[in-house]
């Protein structure tokens, strides 16, 4: 497949050595002086940009008829015009705010968990993300993935960085050079504490599960998520 890479910064690098790995061809890479590109003949786009960019970003994919991958993060407030538009230009976009297989195993166990302690009230649970100083976002979008999860699951109605009251998961996120993304949820009570934590070692399992989620998109048109790439 021919790539264009929307972001060609630590994701962009590391996602342009395993596509190329996997026999595909960067025909692009775009980085913030190079606002005004064109998308020529690629097969896919794949964004790892920057929060303010990810919507124009995807919009001018849509627009072309370039199928893309986003896995930018901290633009969510946009989701649902980016989905309208999709469906009127029948475009083909794939969100997740991680790609990784290992993550989006954990975020079916989260579930799964949200629901067991449903109703134990001697359990409360809080979550922590732990990421690299140059994040521009918090909580990260895994974080917030996380907590729908659990609110989908669970008497909890939203999130939130404090401490909130009895409805609210409280997230801490935390900024450590050169940590490339831990996620633990807890569910602690006055007698014991259950945990559940994911650590990537580092950012290959993000990038391969991007670069697997474009060539299943390629020739798709529709709306999709890693759920569906994955079969979970
Ligand atoms: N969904 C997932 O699995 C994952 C998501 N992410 C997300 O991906 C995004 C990128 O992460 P990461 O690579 O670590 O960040 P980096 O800061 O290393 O890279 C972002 C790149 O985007 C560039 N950029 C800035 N403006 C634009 C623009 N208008 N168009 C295209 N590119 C632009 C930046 O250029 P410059 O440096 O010149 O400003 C930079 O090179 C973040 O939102 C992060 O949260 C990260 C890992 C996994
Ligand atoms: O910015 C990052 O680095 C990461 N961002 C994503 C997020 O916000 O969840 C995914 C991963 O945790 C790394």
């Amino acid at each position: 497949m021919k790539i264009a890479l929307l972001g060609y910064g630590k994701m962009g690098k590391t996602i342009e050595k395993i596509a190329t790995d996997r026999g595909h061809h960067i025909v692009l890479r775009v980085d913030k002086d190079d606002t005004d590109y064109e998308l020529a003949d690629a097969d896919v786009a794949i964004d790892f940009s920057v929060p303010n960019a990810a919507v124009s970003n995807i919009t001018k994919c849509i627009t072309k008829g370039v199928p893309v991958v986003s896995g930018t993060t901290g633009w969510l407030e946009e989701y649902d015009k980016v989905i309208a538009l999709c469906k009127e230009k029948k475009g083909a976009f794939i969100y997740a705010s991680n790609y990784s297989l290992g993550v989006n195993l954990f975020f079916e166990l989260n579930k799964k968990l949200a629901k067991m302690m449903n109703g134990i009230s001697d359990y409360e649970v809080t979550m922590e993300e732990i990421h690299h100083t140059q994040k521009l976002d918090a909580p990260s979008g895994t974080a917030i993935t996380l907590a729908e999860g659990i609110i989908a699951n669970s008497k909890k109605e939203k999130w939130s960085l404090d401490q909130g009251d009895a409805t609210t998961i409280p997230i801490t996120a935390k900024r450590i050079e050169n940590v490339p993304g831990t996620h633990s949820i807890t569910y602690s009570s006055a007698v014991d504490d259950i945990e559940i934590k994911h650590t990537a070692h580092d950012r290959s399992g993000f990038a391969l599960g991007a670069v697997i989620a474009a060539e299943w998109l390629h020739g798709k048109t529709g709306v999709y998520t890693m759920k569906d790439v994955l079969g979970l």
